[in-house]
């Protein structure tokens, strides 16, 4: 089946959180709409670009692309923006069953609210392996009042000029600013006349199993969410399945997706608060609330606010809670299993970083910056010069102490652009470190576009080669956004089998604004013709219009 979409997209004033700023819509609507395929279906967005004055893509986030790198939607890497009122035309396969999003990836636009939901189903006349009633989605994401060019020209100003803290959570787009409908807060109780910052409510029948596909697509926040009198059962990590295990509370980063089963066992008329809370930073956003409202006895649901407090979040600090969640992710029975051995090691060292002052992030010392053609096409093309031809490291050397700030913060920038052997196995050892400042060391969830990985093991302080003995080759879990822990190292091993250039990068909107993040090249002799809308600027522009002049 083939669902084709015409699609607008455009800013507009919107109050998530009932203050109102400029957000960027799609056809009118704030998040975008959600796209529902099944496995195998092919997927058409003609994508017009409304923005008065800037150029926009579209990153279909968990998709692979595999045959259409050109369609990953991200700017300067796979395509060129699409230039305002021009159109592009994304056609790919939604290659796998899973809960997936899209967002946008120039700029720092997926902060603008440029997101929704792709859910894909398991193909035609399969059936779904996991047993449930109904689902309900909960989209999720974190509200900034600053626009986004505030934003950006701070983090790239001297002196430095951080975001801060969001303002407010959303859920599905809506949330509560500088107020709580949860009578235990020491803040101002919210105005529930005012609709359209009312909490979520999801309704639900008593005695019944919900799949819950869960989505965070934050700027900054890593998050925790739980249900009141509810456990949940993990079944699905970025679109694959896992070994099901249950849990009071879940932790979930920017980029990852999950799937948790509950059962609606509590009294028949009842309802319960869904809290969400900022985890890994010091919070100063109140939690995002949302109602699970059973249908009573006379067919209504209860719209009252639950009389219990709200579940709260773990203390944002408490790395040992994330880290048990986290390592209890592991696959289910019939997921591929890793190749025994690596044909490549790269380790990546995260660290932050001065350039004349400016604040960056680097990896192994070098800050990612975007070359003006994008990469997909100067590659396929052969075009000279079209970006610094530097190699970057496979390695930061042995005498780094991540448990310390740089001795030398001083860092390059630089394309980072790793030509990766067609069909290689490659491993990589994401590895944390000190910040700038002492006794910091943050959460970073990376996002590899193209492939899924096995995430193979964490470990705390500095990797070491001898660790390789203790990699999970046994039931590894695939994914395509792992974190790495303050102070600690995470591995991943993937299969470099998808034609096409891939962003790797920290999913965090600000850091990748700052360089956090790499290019994986692969097979790019094998990439067929490049669609002519995809490389219309700079260089191969350039080279489209001398083939036809
Ligand atoms: O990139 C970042 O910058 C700030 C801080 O380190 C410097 O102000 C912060 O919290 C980040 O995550």
């Amino acid at each position: 089946e083939t669902h084709h979409l015409h699609w607008e997209v455009s800013y507009m004033f919107a109050s998530p959180d009932c203050q109102e700023k400029l957000v960027m819509a799609i056809n009118g609507q704030f998040p975008g709409p959600t796209i529902h395929a099944k496995a195998g279906d092919t997927v058409v967005v003609e994508l017009k670009n409304s923005l008065p004055t800037e150029g926009v893509v579209i990153h279909w986030h968990g998709i692979k692309q595999i045959g259409t790198p050109w369609a990953d939607g991200t700017a300067l890497i796979s395509q060129c923006p699409i230039k305002p009122d021009e159109t592009f035309v994304y056609k790919f396969q939604a290659d796998k069953a899973g809960t997936y999003f899209y967002h946008g990836h120039y700029g720092m636009q997926r902060a603008a609210g440029l997101y929704g939901l792709l859910i894909v189903d398991v193909k035609e006349g399969e059936k779904e392996k996991i047993k449930y009633d109904g689902e309900i989605n909960m989209l999720l994401s974190d509200w900034y009042h600053q626009d986004i060019y505030t934003q950006m020209v701070g983090l790239s100003s001297k002196p430095f000029r951080w975001i801060g803290e969001p303002q407010s959570l959303l859920i599905n787009g809506g949330g509560q600013f500088n107020c709580s409908l949860a009578t235990n807060q020491g803040i101002n109780k919210c105005n529930m006349e005012n609709m359209q910052c009312a909490p979520m409510v999801l309704q639900v029948l008593p005695n019944k199993t919900y799949r819950l596909r869960i989505i965070s697509t934050t700027s900054l926040s890593s998050l925790n969410l739980a249900i009141g009198n509810h456990k949940m059962t993990i079944v699905e990590a970025d679109g694959n399945y896992v070994d099901p295990f249950t849990v009071d509370d879940m932790d979930i980063y920017s980029g990852e997706s999950y799937s948790a089963l509950i059962t609606t066992d509590q009294h028949v008329s009842s309802n319960h608060w869904i809290s969400v809370g900022v985890r890994g930073r010091q919070p100063k956003t109140p939690p995002a609330l949302a109602i699970l409202s059973y249908l009573n006895n006379n067919s209504q649901y209860q719209l009252e606010l639950p009389k219990a407090t709200p579940p709260i979040t773990p203390l944002w600090n408490d790395y040992a809670h994330s880290k048990s969640f986290s390592y209890k992710i592991l696959a289910a029975k019939d997921t591929p299993k890793p190749p025994k051995r690596a044909d490549r090691l790269i380790q990546l060292l995260n660290t932050q970083n001065k350039i004349d002052g400016f604040i960056k992030w680097s990896l192994n010392n070098v800050s990612m910056v975007l070359p003006p053609t994008p990469y997909l096409g100067s590659l396929r093309y052969s075009l000279k010069g079209a970006f610094d031809q530097k190699k970057p490291r496979d390695w930061f050397g042995a005498n780094y102490n991540v448990m310390k700030p740089p001795i030398n913060p001083n860092t390059t920038t630089g394309s980072n652009l790793y030509e990766i052997k067609f069909n290689s196995t490659v491993d990589i050892i994401l590895q944390n470190a000190n910040a700038l400042a002492e006794n910091v060391s943050e959460i970073h969830p990376w996002h590899l576009h193209g492939h899924d990985f096995w995430v193979l093991g964490y470990g705390e302080g500095l990797f070491r080669k001898k660790d390789v003995s203790r990699f999970n080759l046994k039931n590894a879990p695939l994914r395509n956004t792992a974190v790495i822990f303050p102070y600690g190292w995470t591995a991943i091993r993937f299969v470099a089998d998808n034609p096409g250039v891939w962003a790797f990068h920290c999913h965090i909107e600000p850091h990748l604004h700052m360089g956090m993040g790499v290019i994986l090249a692969e097979g790019i002799e094998l990439v067929k013709e490049i669609p002519k809308d995809a490389i219309s600027c700079g260089k191969t522009a350039k080279m489209l219009m001398n083939n036809h002049g």
